[in-house]
């Protein structure tokens, strides 16, 4: 997959499909799985250092992880998520930041949050050859300003911001938690993909963390999450029986051990 593959999936009517990945096991199966894009998140501040929100996260953990994943990645598009703090202070940080991405953690793209306020740093990223993937609605990294992870329902507000990652350049924007009739408006507005998480069905892709969908993790249980498989009671069962055969002396066998 690359970045003009998602346009013209679009064009094509066939919907894309991104999970988040931010290890190489992980990433490896991802991307034999056929889904267009490994989306390498700040929800890893969530997901694999357990904090409450993506702040805390670095460029420097968010550039080791795209590193991992990118070696994985044979067919998936590989996108850094730019963490908070990044990007914000001015074009010239937010192109290096963007530039590390690629240079230094071989994504292929990257993802920055916000609409009017990032269209300038948009431009300038793009400006570069350096793909960009919007992401407005509800902003993760603006969870203080939002009083949590809540439905964003301004919709002129949210419809302007669409446009202006659009215009800025973007090759693609992610609708986070908004009303679903706001999602299909957005789709048939823009002429880039948008790719929802709790933005209905009728985005042109969807996107999920990959441990919600596996039933991994449950400290957060947004509506938007379908669970694809519980790996969350497979991984604990398995565990258990370890913990059971090794305390009752079955584990290891003869089979297990060397002669
Ligand atoms: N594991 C995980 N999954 C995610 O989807 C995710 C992260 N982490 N970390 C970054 C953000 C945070 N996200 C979240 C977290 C919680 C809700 C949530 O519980 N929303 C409520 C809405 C409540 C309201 O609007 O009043 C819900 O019921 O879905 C939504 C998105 C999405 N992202
Ligand atoms: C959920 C997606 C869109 C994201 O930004 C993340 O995983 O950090
Ligand atoms: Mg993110």
């Amino acid at each position: 997959m690359t970045v003009p593959d998602f346009l013209t999936a679009k064009k094509a009517g066939r919907k894309l499909s991104v999970l988040t990945a931010y290890d190489y096991t992980t990433g490896l199966l991802l991307d034999s799985s056929g889904v267009d894009a490994l989306l390498v998140g700040d929800s890893l501040g969530m997901v694999m250092q357990g904090n409450d929100n993506p702040l805390a996260v670095t460029l420097e953990e968010s550039l080791y992880h795209t590193r991992c994943v990118s070696r994985a990645a044979r067919r998936a598009l590989v996108i850094g998520d730019l963490p908070f703090l990044t990007y914000q202070t001015s074009a010239e940080q937010a192109i290096i930041s963007a530039g590390r991405m690629l240079k230094e953690a071989g994504a292929q793209a990257v993802k920055l949050e916000g609409g009017i306020r990032c269209a300038e740093a948009i431009r300038r990223i793009v400006e570069c050859d350096i793909p960009v993937m919007g992401h407005v609605g509800m902003t993760p990294q603006s969870v203080h300003a939002f009083g949590g992870f809540k439905v964003q329902r301004n919709e002129a507000k949210i419809l302007e911001d669409a446009l202006a990652v659009e215009q800025a350049g973007a090759f693609a924007v992610v609708l986070e938690c908004i009303p679903s009739p706001l999602g299909e408006e957005i789709t048939k507005k823009l002429t880039i993909p948008t790719i929802g998480i709790g933005a209905g069905p009728n985005c042109d892709g969807q996107v999920l963390v990959v441990q919600d969908m596996l039933g991994m993790f449950d400290e957060v249980r947004p509506k938007f999450v379908k669970r694809y498989a519980d790996l969350g009671s497979a991984i604990r069962q398995a565990a258990e029986k370890f913990r059971e055969e090794v305390r009752d002396g079955v584990f290891p066998s003869p089979e297990y051990s060397f002669k």
